[in-house]
């Protein structure tokens, strides 16, 4: 039986990775070695009936020499401190990581295999050995559009994100909460009468948006409940925001296309935002096909690509039920909806889709990434 090492199992992506390796029985199939930053020598978690002894020391070099695999969701400052000296030691195991760090290395693979299973497997064979999970934001398009590249039938992409506050965090999630709870503080009384004026509750809540007082530390001083913020992450070149960046080539490295903005790839950009979800990152799309296909065969299309997709009929009552953040919290299923030919012409497609981003865009490409290699 393989020795799986597991870091960063108890924060926010670990934790959603060890219930879905619960679920899918994945720990009949290893035996599980846990490790920690913070707290080596204490009892390990029991997942899946399985007693582990101790929590090793994540920083040990030694100690993840043992593993036949690693798994680790613990953060890009981890992998950048612990995986070059473990290479460098000569360890030739299996890294399968969520961090960002690695992905655009050459020796490594984005994993998502319901769209570039193939992509896996050629690295397989070529003795590959570093797996690394995509950006949440560009796995879940891929997911909702995957069939639609398959059958290369995209020109390019415009994604305008709504990103949830788990994108940003576990503190980010409890700041948003804080601050839908102080808003409505700040008005209780007013809504309790209805005969109340909404501008003077309007005023109030703007006021207490923008008081000092307001709890935004984490979502660096600016306010998300009620509002929302048109900037993801750090800046780059022509404009962008990382995120945005990541789209363009993150996507065409998944699908193993030329590298962003050479010839050959697809030209993937758009505009991120972060709004007041939960953990559910949604897109709206403008999708430049390459020629006129018409909306049924498009559908077909994108609704058979695999097994989560699901495509929403462009209706306002099931769109307003089945195409939201509140229903697809907490499942795989990746709706796409709205589809319908845009004004710009008969091959410019309109798409909305919702993914889980801590799911689909986190745990599952990683814990699908060990299934391949056990079966391997
Ligand atoms: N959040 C997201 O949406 C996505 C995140 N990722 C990647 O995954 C990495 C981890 O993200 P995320 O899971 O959000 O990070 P967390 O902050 O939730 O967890 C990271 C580590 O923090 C330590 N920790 C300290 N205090 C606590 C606490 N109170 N509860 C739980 N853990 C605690 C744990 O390490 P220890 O047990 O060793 O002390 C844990 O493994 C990110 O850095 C990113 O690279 C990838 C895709 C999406
Ligand atoms: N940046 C993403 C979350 C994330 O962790 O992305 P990455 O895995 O590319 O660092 C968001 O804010 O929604």
């Amino acid at each position: 039986m393989k020795k799986v090492g597991l870091v960063g199992w108890r924060g926010m992506v670990g934790s959603v990775l060890m219930q879905r390796m619960q679920e899918e029985n994945d720990f009949a199939l290893i035996e599980p070695v846990y490790f920690s930053t913070s707290a080596a020598g204490g009892k390990a978690p029991v997942f899946g009936g399985k007693e582990a002894g101790t929590l090793k020391d994540a920083n040990s070099i030694d100690e993840l020499k043992k593993m036949d695999i690693v798994i680790t969701c613990q953060g890009g400052d981890y992998t950048k401190e612990v995986f070059p000296k473990l290479r460098a030691a000569g360890w030739n195991g299996h890294w399968i990581d969520a961090a960002s760090s690695l992905r655009m290395a050459d020796d490594a693979v984005i994993v998502l295999d319901p769209v570039n299973l193939d992509v896996i497997k050629n690295a397989l064979a070529k003795g590959g050995k570093n797996w690394i999970g995509g950006n949440c934001t560009v796995s879940l398009m891929l997911m909702g559009l995957g069939g639609l590249f398959k059958a290369d039938l995209v020109e390019w992409v415009s994604a305008m994100t709504y990103q949830a506050a788990s994108g940003a965090g576990a503190q980010n999630m409890r700041e948003l909460l804080a601050q839908m709870g102080a808003l409505h503080d700040a008005v209780k009384g007013d809504l309790a009468d209805p005969a109340s004026a909404i501008l003077d509750i309007d005023r109030k809540v703007a006021e207490t948006m923008r008081s000092s007082a307001f709890p935004t530390k984490n979502f660096r001083n600016t306010p998300l409940a009620g509002s929302l913020i048109p900037w993801i992450d750090v800046p780059v070149d022509n404009g962008q925001s990382k995120e945005e960046w990541k789209g363009g080539a993150e996507c065409n490295k998944i699908l193993g296309k030329p590298a962003f903005r050479s010839a050959g790839s697809i030209p993937i950009d758009g505009l991120c935002v972060r709004i007041g979800a939960m953990r559910c990152h949604s897109q709206g799309l403008t999708i430049k096909l390459k020629k006129d296909v018409p909306l049924d065969e498009v559908s077909e299309i994108i609704g058979t690509a695999n097994d989560w997709v699901k495509v929403v009929p462009n209706e306002r009552e099931i769109t307003e039920r089945e195409l939201t953040p509140t229903a697809v919290t907490g499942t795989l299923t990746v709706p796409v909806g709205r589809l319908h030919k845009l004004a710009m012409g008969p091959d410019y497609l309109g798409a909305f889709t919702v993914g889980d981003q801590l799911l689909w865009g986190a745990a599952e490409p990683l814990r699908r990434m060990l299934r391949i290699l056990l079966d391997a």
